[in-house]
């Protein structure tokens, strides 16, 4: 996810190739983002990119938040923005190591980021200014659309947004695998599906309808579409991402506790 960013950071004009520096445990992680990001600047050591960097990207795994945080704690400038991507970890947990005053901000970004089409929010810490939310909203705008919200909000976000593009390929996988099922060959039941995933949510985005609105337009009196959807529903569809969303959010928080 932080590769990413830092690619979000080269196309938006935030940073040039040559500006990023980039440390991660092994060099085999470094030498793949080399490749990404051929004039980027790596190394093993998080306090040297902590003691440079302007905009400091934190794009660990939260069980690992605070042995990443201890290693630059000392090194953190007091003009650097401080920005973590990680589930659940909060901005005053972010905050804590560093100086008071350290400006903080955490997003919520998901893997279509990697294409260009993601979805992210962020809340901005205490002492974060409107040029620090330009600026990651620049990022973030980078790499897909970015939101605003409150730091109560990013745990539904990462059960939403953050894990949702998981659920979106169980649901994916399922569709092809019934599709086969009723006789499709599986390369055109694959393509067919995703195609209908992109195609419906852009018609959400692009004709701003409601959702239900869409689905009667598809909806005929004694059709096909009306006996698949009442048998969606009397298998729990709505309830199943209800729990997947609520138990994703739970976990979030849960992450944060630990960290
Ligand atoms: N994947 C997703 O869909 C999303 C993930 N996130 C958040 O992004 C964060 C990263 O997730 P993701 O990108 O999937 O994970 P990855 O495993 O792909 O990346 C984690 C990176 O952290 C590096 N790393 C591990 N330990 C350390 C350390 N002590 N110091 C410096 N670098 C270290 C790893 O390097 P090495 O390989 O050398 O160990 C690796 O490059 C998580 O906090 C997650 O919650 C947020 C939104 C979506
Ligand atoms: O599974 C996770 O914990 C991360 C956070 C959101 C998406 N992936």
């Amino acid at each position: 996810m932080a590769t990413a960013l830092a690619e979000g950071a080269v196309r938006s004009g935030v940073a040039s190739e040559e500006q990023l520096l980039a440390s991660a445990r092994t060099e085999d992680t470094l030498a793949q983002l080399r490749q990404r990001i051929p004039g980027i600047r790596t190394t093993t050591s998080n306090s040297e990119v902590a003691e440079q960097a302007d905009l400091l990207i934190l794009g660990v795994k939260p069980q690992v938040m605070a042995a990443a945080l201890a290693d630059i704690r000392g090194s953190v400038r007091p003009q650097t923005l401080v920005v973590s991507i990680a589930a659940g970890v909060t901005l005053e947990q972010l905050a804590k190591p560093f100086k008071r005053g350290t400006r903080v901000v955490r997003v919520m970004p998901n893997t279509p980021c990697l294409i260009g089409k993601g979805a992210a929010a962020f809340s901005l810490g205490e002492h974060a200014t409107k040029d620090d939310a330009k600026l990651v909203e620049l990022l973030v705008s980078a790499v897909g659309e970015g939101y605003a919200v409150p730091e109560y909000q990013l745990d539904a976000v990462t059960g939403l947004s953050g894990s949702g593009p998981a659920y979106v390929y169980t649901a994916i996988e399922a569709l092809t695998d019934a599709a086969v099922r009723v006789g499709l060959p599986r390369a055109v039941a694959s393509q067919l599906a995703a195609r209908t995933v992109a195609g419906a949510a852009e018609m959400v985005l692009s004709t701003g309808k409601h959702p239900a609105v869409l689905r009667d337009e598809v909806t005929s009196p004694g059709g096909t579409t009306a006996a698949g959807l009442a048998a969606l529903e009397a298998n729990g569809f709505r309830h199943a991402l209800a729990e997947a969303v609520s138990a994703a959010e739970s976990r979030s928080r849960e992450l944060g506790e630990s960290s």
